[in-house]
């Protein structure tokens, strides 16, 4: 079966860029991209490629290519529907806020939501790929709505889900680890649809690195990836805090054990904690799923990743205090970062919002430069957390589009976010203008210590004594 049209429900981080990269490297499929979110397609019809609503190094190039050729963003769902073949659901699963599950399990609302106007809307035989990453089980669900739509239309439900980091979204959909490929594989229907699939990443993807699975395992598959990473992360921060105490240093740890062929050296940066938009909230569903089938150990042992995340964000935010003499009332702390990693505009759940909210709540005042940031978010991602009213967390933080000027004055600099920029500030400059003694807490430990030392600062830095 060969796919000639594709669709993608969700123009977001993972909808955006994953259907411009298939479009550029699949000249010959259509691809539509939609969402009911009118001003983001409009962001991505821009003619300043500046203004995509996604901003991921190399992006606005692979759109520029394909954008206008074989690559659509519009609003028109059901059009959209009708026309594909093939078509990915990638809209946003975020962790319940009400009712049964609250604060753990997916929402899945809007995956339903698709699933009927996929329902509604197809005439004719439809390939239906779960791109959002689910809780084991959900194509069930998907299922049971598309095989009641009573027209006699057929549907195919395969599981491909992303495995894109932001800030290297474009390289890493270019020369992936891996693409997962889940599905019926005890029907012809099944494999045949596989393998539709399977050849449009093969465009690019060479057919070894293209794995294919049952639909459950590639569900649970994702789960387990990030479950994983964010478990790592939480590991080494847990031994950052054992080194502050015992004059081990954390990066030499790191770098001894990441040597370990059976370890290996990746995602064993201690940092002020994990943030972004997955790791917290596929854990969170992980430790539901357990309990929701009596796995109460289980559960519990996952659940102690994001534990130990929070630890780690509220013992930086009061190790900031403790240092400035147990007070940071009306006391000017800088932030340099406020993105949950370096080289997006993401915000969510970074790590800089929760250690900013503890601050703010001991009166501290609060300046932050991101270089990629904007001001209304940083208040939208503070006033969600409703701690205090809007008025109060305007008057005590604010943005700054200089660093030099966010420092300026300050009793402490944070550093939320590896920028690689910070590194080559000029910090004999930002020291002059500080309040002395000049704090630096840098919770990615990009910074040179012994030179921020040298030019008078008191450094600490995660994870050394
Ligand atoms: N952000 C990331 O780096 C990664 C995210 N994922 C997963 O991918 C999924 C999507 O994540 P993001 O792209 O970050 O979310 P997002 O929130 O950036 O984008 C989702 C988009 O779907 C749209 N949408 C929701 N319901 C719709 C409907 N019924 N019809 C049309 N549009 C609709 C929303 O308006 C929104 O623009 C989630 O399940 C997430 O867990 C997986 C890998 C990486
Ligand atoms: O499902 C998802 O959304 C994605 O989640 C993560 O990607 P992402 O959250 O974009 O970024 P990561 O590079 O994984 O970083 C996550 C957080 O962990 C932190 N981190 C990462 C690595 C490390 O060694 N230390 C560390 O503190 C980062 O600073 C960041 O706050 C996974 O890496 C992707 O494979 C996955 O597709």
């Amino acid at each position: 079966m060969k796919i000639k049209k594709i669709c993608c429900i969700g123009a977001g981080y993972v909808g955006g860029p994953t259907m411009a990269v298939i479009a550029q490297k699949c000249p010959d499929v259509y691809v539509t991209v939609v969402d009911i979110n009118e001003t983001r397609i409009k962001a991505w019809n821009d003619e300043d490629l500046n203004n995509l609503p996604v901003y991921e190094p190399g992006l606005d190039k692979v759109v520029a290519e394909a954008r206008g050729r074989n690559l659509r963003f519009c609003t028109n769902v059901e059009g959209a529907i009708q026309e594909a073949d093939m078509i990915f659901i990638s809209v946003n699963t975020p962790t319940k806020t009400y009712g049964e599950g609250k604060g753990q399990a997916a929402d899945l609302k809007w995956i339903e939501l698709c699933a009927r106007q996929i329902a509604a809307a197809a005439e004719s035989d439809k390939i239906v790929v779960e791109k959002s990453t689910l809780p084991v089980r959900t194509a069930e669900a998907i299922r049971d709505i598309l095989e009641n739509t009573g027209n006699g239309t057929k549907f195919q439900i395969l599981s491909n889900p992303e495995f894109l980091a932001e800030g290297t979204a474009i390289e890493d959909l270019m020369a992936p680890d891996r693409v997962l490929i889940g599905g019926d594989t005890s029907t012809e229907e099944g494999l045949e649809a596989m393998e539709a699939l399977v050849e449009i990443y093969n465009s690019w993807v060479p057919r070894e690195k293209i794995l294919t699975t049952n639909v459950w395992s590639s569900e649970l598959s994702k789960l387990t990836a990030n479950a994983f990473l964010a478990q790592r992360v939480s590991s080494i921060n847990a031994l950052s805090e054992l080194c502050e105490n015992t004059e081990a240093n954390i990066n030499e740890v790191s770098r001894a054990i990441g040597t370990d062929s059976r370890i290996g050296n990746k995602f064993l940066k201690a940092s002020v904690g994990f943030g972004g938009s997955c790791f917290q909230k596929d854990i969170l569903n992980l430790v539901y799923i357990c309990r929701t089938y009596g796995l109460k150990d289980v559960a519990d042992y996952w659940e102690q990743v994001i534990k130990m995340n929070d630890h780690q964000k509220g013992r930086f935010a009061k190790n900031i205090i403790k240092s400035l003499y147990n007070t940071v009332s009306g006391k000017k702390i800088a932030f340099l970062g406020w993105a949950f990693k370096k080289d997006t505009n993401d915000t969510r759940e970074s790590a800089a919002i929760y250690v900013a909210d503890h601050l703010l709540s001991e009166d501290a005042k609060i300046t932050v430069f991101d270089p990629k940031v904007r001001e209304e978010q940083m208040y939208a991602d503070i006033d969600y957390l409703n701690t205090r009213n809007k008025v109060d967390n305007r008057k005590l933080m604010k943005s700054e589009p200089c660093p030099y000027e966010a420092c300026k004055g300050a009793h402490a600099i944070a550093v939320l976010t590896e920028w690689d920029e910070f590194v080559d500030y000029d910090w004999q400059k930002i020291y002059d203008n500080m309040l002395k003694p000049a704090q630096v807490f840098d919770g990615r430990s990009i910074l040179d210590k012994e030179k921020l030392k040298d030019i008078g600062f008191r450094v600490y830095t995660i994870g050394t004594a």
